[in-house]
């Protein structure tokens, strides 16, 4: 069965996995990578993909691709599970059902120093606060282009002082991390990602912590590197005005499965706010950018019983709101 047809409703939003639709929709955005329009092989691939850990279902069939250049924002209420898919993407740890194919190749089967070149992954919450320095750390993010000897070449401290500067870490490089607001490790961890210089970028969450500013900031520098690099990025986003200003397609997961998959103005509105989030909002055109906006409610609509902290999560959660077997 489909998907996202299921979990939705009444409605099909954007496209299925790996159908035309959603093809046509990748090349959408801001950047306008136009290259997601058919011909062009996906370097993501995800197809039926399920994962149980302890019994319980966190994760169930799920598809969709990720094109060349291309921006994915992975979103969802808390639980839904874009962190566990996020470590199924990276290969950290192999699915309980169907397969991720990196270049038409399943992503386990990879070498790990040949793949810690080609993909960058940031976890939530990703450098503990611990005695390293800044650009100590940011080193760090050359070690797989290191032999067993390791040291660093001119082109890795090249990579280093560039990643430095464009997340404007200059004036903290001798800091140590335990000294450092949760909003500046997470801006080192990025740039640790950078200095990797990998194909493809995996970040759970990377604006949390950061204060609106610095939160713009960060999606420019994302967009800078990209456009630099040609990188492909799939980016964990709470924020849906960020998501939707910043990527290209939405992917939506909610209670374990993929509800809607496209471009944010075919994704993101009133309807799928309420059964998504559970919660009551408008939604509007950007006025710059023409991108969906969520405008937040007044207050005291949500406190009451079957708000979403009330709800139960998982695809098992669905099925029984639906009533039906899972
Ligand atoms: N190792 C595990 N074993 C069992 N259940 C787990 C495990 N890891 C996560 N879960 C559960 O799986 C579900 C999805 O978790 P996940 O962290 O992927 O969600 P998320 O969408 O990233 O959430 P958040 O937005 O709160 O970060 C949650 O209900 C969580 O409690």
């Amino acid at each position: 069965m489909n998907a996202i047809e299921t979990a939705a409703g009444t409605r099909k939003r954007g496209g299925r996995a790996g159908t035309d639709g959603e093809r046509a929709g990748a090349g959408g955005g801001r950047t306008g990578t136009g290259e997601a329009s058919g011909a062009v092989s996906p370097c993501f691939s995800v197809r039926s993909l399920g994962y149980v850990s302890g019994g319980k279902t966190i994760l169930r069939d799920i598809s969709f691709d990720v094109y060349p250049g291309e921006r994915l924002g992975v979103i969802g209420p808390n639980g839904s599970g874009k962190s566990t898919l996020l470590r199924l993407l990276s290969g950290h740890e192999p699915p309980s059902n169907g397969t991720v194919e990196l270049l038409g190749r399943p992503i386990r089967e990879y070498p790990r120093k040949r793949l810690a070149r080609m993909l960058a992954v940031l976890q939530q919450e990703a450098l503990p606060p611990v005695a390293y320095r800044v650009r100590e750390t940011v080193g760090m993010g050359r070690f797989p282009h290191q032999n067993w000897l390791g040291g660093s070449d001119a082109a890795g401290e090249f990579a280093i002082d560039h990643a430095i500067r464009r997340l404007h870490l200059e004036h903290l490089q001798d800091r140590p991390l335990e000294k450092l607001s949760g909003g500046e490790r997470q801006r080192v961890a990025l740039a640790k990602a950078m200095a990797q210089e990998p194909q493809f970028v995996l970040l759970d969450e990377p604006t949390t912590y950061l204060d609106y500013g610095h939160q713009l900031a960060l999606m420019d520098s994302l967009l800078e590197w990209q456009a630099e690099r040609r990188l492909t990025i799939a980016a964990v986003l709470h924020d849906l005005n960020l998501a939707a200003l910043y990527c290209d397609r939405l992917l939506v997961l909610h209670r374990g499965e993929a509800v809607a998959c496209g471009r944010p103005e075919e994704v993101l509105d009133g309807e799928l706010l309420r059964r998504v989030y559970g919660m009551e909002a408008d939604v509007f055109p950007h006025p710059h950018t023409g991108r969906p906006q969520v405008l937040l409610p007044r207050p005291g609509l949500h406190g009451r019983p079957g708000s979403p902290l009330a709800s139960s999560s998982g695809p098992e959660g669905a099925a029984n709101e639906r009533g039906g077997e899972p």
